[in-house]
């Protein structure tokens, strides 16, 4: 079996209790669909600092704090990802696409409408309950 990928993922919630979502590139992994933004750990950075240095990268934002949320084992077949996922409410700056990506500001009753990886589903149970 192949080595899994370590992705750290941030389910940022803004003070009106909306959350961010951004549309993946069409030729990427799941090109298409959306997902919350993250990306993958470098081998010399801890969990931590690679959700902090994807979401300044991938949306402009600067994580002030996260709380783990949850962890997830999938395997896409041609990928298997650990999915490394956590709250991010406490942050600065304008949500912005800086990958070109559309981003989304989304009420979380409104989220099951939009399509998602499949290991995604786990976190969409988590977060509306
Ligand atoms: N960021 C993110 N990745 C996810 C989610 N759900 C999910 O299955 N993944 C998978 O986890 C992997 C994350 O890779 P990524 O493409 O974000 O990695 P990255 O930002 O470091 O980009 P890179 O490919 O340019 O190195 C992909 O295989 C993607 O399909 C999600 O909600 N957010
Ligand atoms: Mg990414």
């Amino acid at each position: 079996m192949s080595q899994q990928i370590h992705v750290a993922v941030g389910v940022i919630q803004d003070s009106d209790n909306r959350i961010l979502i951004a549309k993946r590139p069409e030729h990427l992994h799941q090109g298409g669909k959306w997902e919350f933004p993250g990306g993958k750990v470098e081998d010399s950075e801890t969990t931590s600092q690679a959700l902090i240095r994807e979401l300044k990268e991938e949306v402009n934002l600067d994580v002030v704090e996260t709380f783990p949320l949850m962890e997830i084992h999938h395997d896409y077949g041609d990928k298997q990802v650990f999915l490394d996922i956590h709250w991010v409410t406490n942050f600065s700056g304008e949500a912005k696409g800086l990958e070109g990506q559309q981003v989304s500001w989304v009420e979380k009753a409104q989220l099951r409408q939009y399509e998602f990886p499949e290991a995604n589903k786990a976190i969409l149970e988590k977060i509306l309950g």
